[in-house]
């Protein structure tokens, strides 16, 4: 009898789309299925794949830069081959791309894998409901990835009401004829709808409808392919989009860093990270999201033995990512000036806390299991 063959699946979306909290959905009610999980990441902070470190059976970040710029696939190759290995036991790999990654550039590659343990199980395309006519008014090539998708997430349908839902399934169906399109609020969407073991025939026939051939033809408006420069030494970004590493580990002064946030540039797209105020009564760790104009921090303990730093990413088009680092270099604090300030120095930055009363599961998506960064910092030496 053949052997069973591991799908890997892709899941794809513009930045700040709801990968990551779609994928620690997954990995949460994965029952009992193990995913490997491929986290491709922006920049050396490797928010994501911190993110959802601690939750994975097996992880593999793969670090700087965009997969679809790896002229040599040998690294994801690489890195197939150790999660589809009979001793690793896992049941799907989900491979998260990174917002600006191309997802055609990624099925190739599976596809043009040899190793013969995985096979492509589909994609998966999240959408951000609220960003939605503006990304795409940005980004042409989200309706080529959404006629390529096997599934679309319609996600953060919470951020939007009844009557635009309604519009925007239908032109989501138009742009995925015949394929599901499902509205979700952080990313809950039924696992079993990416990978019953044996995928079911409609799923089958999805992906044989894209041939290799399909996926190397040209169809001339891909000039991304092409057009990639290097941003900076962190990786490769979209052309158009740079990104900016910040690493700090004197405590940020919540004051200064509100006003950077509430006057930061249009064309800073996405911002992610931790920041450490250290202010009494906010000694957590505070996960910041931004997405255009969506704010939010997130509180949480620090895990134990992990290093109080602020650690942010952000991406955009069109920003000087030089003035950038030294208007956040500005919003450092020395620990006395942290240990002084008054808890009242907080509330701007509690105004964007998260309101319990919102629909997102906490759990979710800021709190990565103890030790986590261990994970990380030894990610070879986490196979089974
Ligand atoms: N209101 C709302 N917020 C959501 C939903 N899904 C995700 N978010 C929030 O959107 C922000 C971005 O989510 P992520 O899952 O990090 O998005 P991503 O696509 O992985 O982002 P990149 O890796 O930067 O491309 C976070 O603040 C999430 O909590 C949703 O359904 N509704």
């Amino acid at each position: 009898m053949a052997k069973r063959q591991i799908p890997v699946i892709v899941l794809a979306g513009f930045l700040g789309s709801g990968k990551t909290t779609l994928l620690n959905h997954l990995l949460r009610r994965a029952g009992g299925s193990r995913i490997g999980a491929v986290v491709n990441d922006f920049g050396s902070v490797e928010i994501d794949a911190m993110t959802v470190a601690g939750q994975v059976d097996s992880m593999v970040s793969l670090g700087n830069g965009c997969l679809c710029c790896a002229v040599d696939t040998s690294e994801l190759d690489d890195y197939l081959d150790r999660l589809a290995r009979p001793a690793a036991r896992i049941d799907v790999i989900v491979i998260e791309a990174s917002g600006l990654a191309e997802p055609q550039e990624l099925i190739r590659m599976i596809l043009a894998s040899e190793n013969q343990h995985i096979v492509y199980g589909g994609l998966v395309e999240v959408v951000d409901a609220a960003e939605f006519a503006r990304t795409r008014a940005a980004h042409p090539e989200l309706d080529r990835h959404l006629g390529l998708a096997d599934l679309v997430v319609l996600n953060k349908a919470d951020r939007v009401a009844e009557a635009e839902r309604t519009d925007l399934l239908a032109t989501l169906a138009g742009l995925a004829p015949g394929r599901p399109v499902l509205p979700a609020s952080y990313g809950r969407v039924d696992p079993e709808l990416l990978f019953d073991r044996r995928p079911r025939e409609d799923r089958l026939e999805a992906v044989r409808q894209l041939s290799f051939e399909d996926l190397v033809a040209d169809d001339g408006d891909d000039d991304h392919a092409h057009d990639h420069e290097h941003a900076d030494h962190s990786g490769h970004l979209h052309a158009a989009y740079d990104s900016l590493s910040f690493v700090a580990d004197a405590p940020m002064n919540p004051r200064r860093l509100l006003d950077f946030l509430d006057s930061r540039p249009p064309g800073l797209y996405r911002i992610k990270g931790f920041v450490r105020f250290d202010v009494p009564g906010s000694r957590q760790k505070f996960t910041l999201h931004a997405v255009g104009d969506f704010l939010r921090f997130y509180p949480s303990p620090w895990a134990r033995d992990e290093e109080r730093l602020t650690q942010l990413v952000l991406i955009g088009s069109g920003i000087d990512t030089e003035a950038l680092r030294k208007e956040l270099e500005a919003c450092r604090d020395t620990e006395a000036a942290a240990q002084a300030a008054g808890e009242e120095t907080m509330w701007g930055v509690l105004r964007y806390v998260q309101d319990p009363e919102e629909q997102g599961d906490p759990q979710e998506h800021h709190e990565p299991a103890p030790g986590a960064h261990d994970d990380l910092g030894e990610r070879a030496d986490v196979w089974p």
